[in-house]
């Protein structure tokens, strides 16, 4: 049996990776993708864990060899999931959880027609940007690029199989278990 494919996709800032750490201490036989990318690693980010953080030339040639089930650019920099262990652990039978923006999400509904495709929206762009800034991990022209991209990536919520508004995070968090545990 082969497992189930998700995607996960919302705005820099909007609460994806902290809704899926909590997710994962819950429920361990998921498996989250650990992209690669040509973004520095913010402080406390460990490559191999976070990501795999590339060079440009490392990156362009996984592309050029195929090693990537789907890659974009973001705010300057390359994003990618290595198809290797996403195949591994779907052949496995696990389900598989891919944290990735607009375009690549895009590319996985051609690549896995089946996959389970989720939105997360923050209550509204003034609480996104308090978020993102609050954070404290990026310069203030890396949260320009990404408060920009996120009206671009919001205007295709409807795109997506379900939407979840990070509003409350125990709520959110709920929404999100009972979506991909019912999968
Ligand atoms: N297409 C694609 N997007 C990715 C991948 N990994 C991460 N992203 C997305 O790239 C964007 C920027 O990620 P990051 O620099 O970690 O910033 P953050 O979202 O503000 O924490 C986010 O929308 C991520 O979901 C990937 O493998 N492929
Ligand atoms: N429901 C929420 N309410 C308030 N703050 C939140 C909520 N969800 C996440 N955050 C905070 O927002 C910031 C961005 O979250 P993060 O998970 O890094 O976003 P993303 O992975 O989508 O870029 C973090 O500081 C996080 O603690």
């Amino acid at each position: 049996m082969t497992g189930r494919s998700i995607v996960l996709t919302g705005p820099s800032g909007v609460g994806k990776g902290t809704l899926l750490k909590a997710l994962l201490a819950r429920r361990p036989e998921l498996y989250l993708s650990v992209s690669a990318t040509t973004r520095s690693p913010r402080e406390g980010e460990i490559d191999g864990v976070h990501y795999y953080f590339y060079s440009r030339d490392r990156f362009e040639a996984e592309i050029a060899a195929g090693a990537l089930l789907e890659w974009a650019e973001f705010a300057g920099n390359y994003y990618g999931t290595p198809i290797a262990p996403v195949q591994a652990q779907l052949d496995l039978g696990r389900s598989v959880i891919l944290e990735i923006e607009l375009a690549g999400a895009r590319q996985v509904a051609q690549i896995f027609p089946t996959a389970l495709r989720i939105f997360i929206l923050p209550p509204d762009l003034q609480t996104l940007e308090m978020r993102i800034r609050d954070r404290g991990t990026d310069s203030p022209e890396a949260i320009l690029r990404r408060l920009e991209q996120a009206k671009v990536e919001i205007a295709a919520r409807d795109e997506f199989d379900h939407q979840i508004v990070n509003d409350d995070f125990q709520t959110a968090l709920e929404e999100l278990d009972s979506l991909v545990t019912s999968a």
